[in-house]
C-alpha cells in the first residue's frame, strides 16, 4: 500500500513513513494510491465482532507491512482497553429511524481518542523500533490537544506542543490540556483563532530546516493514520444495523473534515452508504461551498460548538483531490487561491461532491432547542457539537437508518449544555477534581518566528 500527496509532488511513501510524516513535503496531504474493497460477505462477517476485531480487519488492508499481525493486535487492545464502555462506541436509537453513534467513551470524552489512542501506541512502537525523538507540534480547536496530551504524555522521547486559540475553548477542555504536570506536555494558548493554530502548525512543516531540525511530526487529522483509525466506527454502527444488507446513512458534526472523510473512505470500501451529511454550525463554510461552488472563508465566529469553529477546513483538500480527478497541480492552484481567501469549485468537481454529500447549518438558536428538545423526548443529553448533528441529520432523514456521530461528551461543555437543558452534565469521577489541578501554560502570539523558538528553546533543556 502506498501514499501519495494531494498536490502530487511529494515523495509516495508507505503508511509507517506517512503516520510518522504528516504533512507531505509539497504542503497537500497524503492520501491512499488506491482504496482497498471488502466484498459484501467480507463486511457481513464484520457483524457481532468486537470493536478491536473490527479494527483490525478494516485497518489491515491500508497497513502493508509496518506491523506484524500479533504486534497489530497487541496495539489495538492497549489503544482501547482505557475506554469506558465494553462496546467502545455504542448506538442508541433517537427515534423510529435515527441513532446516535456515541463516540465520547475515550478517555478525553470526544471522538478524538479512538484515533489519538491508537496512533499513540503505534508511533511509540515504530519509534521504539528506530531509537528517534520526535516533536509533535498540533493544533486544536479544545478536542484534539486533549486526546493528544492523554495519548503522549510522560514519553521520554516525544515532546508535545499544542496550539490552542486563547479564550475559544471552553474551560473543561483547557484544563484537560493545561492540568498534566508531565514535562514534555506544552499548552500553547496564541492570539488568534483554530484557523490560525493550524496554518502556523503547517508553516512549520514547510520550514523544512525547522521540520527536520526538532524531528517535526503531526498529529492532526492532516496525518492519514488519524482519519484511517476513524473508518471503523462507520463499519461497526453501519454492521449493527443490517449493513450491507441494507444501507445507512450517516450525519457527522464538522470542522476540519476528516470524521466525515473517514465515512467517505468506508463508503469507497464497499460499505453501503446511502446519505453521508455534513453537519456545520454557524462556522458554514462547508455548507455554504456545497451550495452556492464558492469556497471562501469570511471569519472565525465563536459558538456554542467550538471545536467545530474552523473556516479552513484542512481535510477538504483530500475530498477536492478526488473530486478533480486525482489532479495534484489543480489541488495545488485551489490551495494558493485559498490564501488570498477562497476558489470556486469546478462543475464537474461540485456535481462529484453533491453526489457523495448532502449539508446542512445549524445556527446557535437551533443547536439549544435541540438539545433541549432531545432531553425532552429521548432523555440523551447532548453536547452542542452532537446537537448541531442531531438538527442537520432530523432535516436528511430517508428511508435507511440515519447514524448521527455525538462526538464529545456534554461535561466537555457544561455552561452551553446548562443554559440549553437547566441541566449541568458532571465529569467522570477519574476527572472530578480537574478544577483543582494546577494549570501550566504559556501565552504565545501568532508569529511562527516566535512559536519555532519557543520548541528549539524547549526541546534543548
Ligand atoms: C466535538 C467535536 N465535534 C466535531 C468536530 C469536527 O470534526 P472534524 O474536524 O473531523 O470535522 C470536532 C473537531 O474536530 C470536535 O472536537
Ligand atoms: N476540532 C478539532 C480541530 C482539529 O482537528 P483535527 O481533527 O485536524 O485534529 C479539535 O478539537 O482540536
Amino acid at each position: 500500500m502506498q501514499y501519495i500527496s494531494t498536490r502530487g509532488q511529494a515523495p509516495v511513501l508507505s503508511f509507517g513513513e506517512a503516520m510518522m510524516t504528516g504533512l507531505a513535503r509539497d504542503g497537500g496531504l497524503y492520501v491512499p494510491a488506491s482504496v482497498p474493497t471488502f466484498t459484501k460477505e467480507e463486511i457481513a462477517a464484520l457483524a457481532g465482532l468486537p470493536y478491536e476485531e473490527i479494527a483490525y480487519r478494516v485497518m489491515s488492508p491500508f497497513m502493508g507491512d509496518t506491523f506484524a499481525e500479533p504486534e497489530f493486535r497487541a496495539l489495538i487492545a492497549r489503544a482501547y482497553a482505557g475506554f469506558g464502555h465494553a462496546a467502545r462506541a455504542p448506538l442508541v436509537q433517537l427515534g423510529p429511524n435515527h441513532f446516535l453513534l456515541e463516540l465520547f467513551h475515550g478517555p478525553t470524552l470526544a471522538f478524538k481518542d479512538f484515533a489519538m489512542q491508537l496512533i499513540g501506541q503505534m508511533m511509540q512502537a515504530a519509534l521504539a523500533k528506530t531509537g528517534e525523538r520526535i516533536t509533535i507540534v498540533g493544533a486544536t480547536s479544545g478536542d484534539t490537544g486533549s486526546a493528544a496530551i492523554e495519548a503522549f504524555k510522560g514519553l521520554a522521547n516525544v515532546d508535545v506542543f499544542i496550539l490552542f486559540p486563547h479564550g475559544r475553548v471552553s474551560e473543561v477542555q483547557r484544563r484537560q490540556m493545561t492540568t498534566p504536570p508531565d514535562s514534555n506536555v506544552h499548552a500553547l494558548a496564541m492570539d488568534g483563532d483554530f484557523d490560525d493554530c493550524q496554518a502556523r502548525v503547517k508553516d512549520m512543516f514547510n520550514d523544512f530546516a525547522f521540520r527536520d531540525g526538532v524531528r517535526l511530526a503531526g498529529v492532526n487529522s492532516i496525518n492519514w493514520a488519524r482519519v484511517l483509525a476513524q473508518v471503523v466506527y462507520y463499519f461497526s454502527s453501519a454492521v449493527s444495523l443490517g449493513a450491507p444488507h441494507r444501507a445507512v446513512s450517516f450525519t457527522v458534526p464538522t470542522g476540519n473534515f476528516g470524521d466525515i472523510f473517514a465515512g467517505y473512505i468506508a463508503r469507497e470500501m464497499g460499505l453501503p452508504i446511502d446519505k453521508l451529511v455534513i453537519a456545520t454550525n454557524q462556522n458554514d463554510i462547508l455548507d455554504r461551498a456545497m451550495k452556492s461552488g464558492s469556497y471562501v472563508t469570511d471569519g472565525v465566529k465563536p459558538s456554542i460548538s467550538p471545536s467545530m469553529d474552523i473556516q479552513v477546513s484542512s481535510n477538504f483538500e483530500r475530498a477536492l483531490f478526488d473530486a478533480y480527478g486525482r489532479d495534484g497541480a489543480a489541488v495545488a492552484a485551489l490551495m494558493a487561491e485559498l490564501k488570498a481567501g477562497g476558489f470556486a469549485i469546478s462543475q464537474g468537481a461540485l456535481e462529484m461532491l453533491r453526489a457523495t454529500f448532502a449539508s446542512g447549518r445549524c445556527s446557535e438558536d437551533e443547536t439549544r432547542a435541540t438539545i433541549k428538545t432531545t432531553l425532552a423526548a429521548t432523555g440523551e443529553l447532548l453536547c452542542p457539537h452532537s446537537a448541531v448533528g442531531v438538527k442537520v441529520a432530523e432535516e436528511n432523514i430517508g428511508t435507511a437508518p440515519m447514524i448521527t456521530l455525538a462526538t464529545a461528551h456534554p461535561a466537555k461543555f457544561p455552561d452551553a449544555v446548562e443554559a440549553a437543558s437547566g441541566i449541568r452534565p458532571g465529569l467522570p469521577p477519574r476527572m472530578a477534581d480537574l478544577f483543582d489541578r494546577a494549570e501550566r501554560v504559556t501565552r504565545v502570539p501568532n508569529d511562527l518566528a516566535a512559536l519555532q523558538a519557543l520548541v528549539r528553546e524547549r526541546i534543548a533543556r
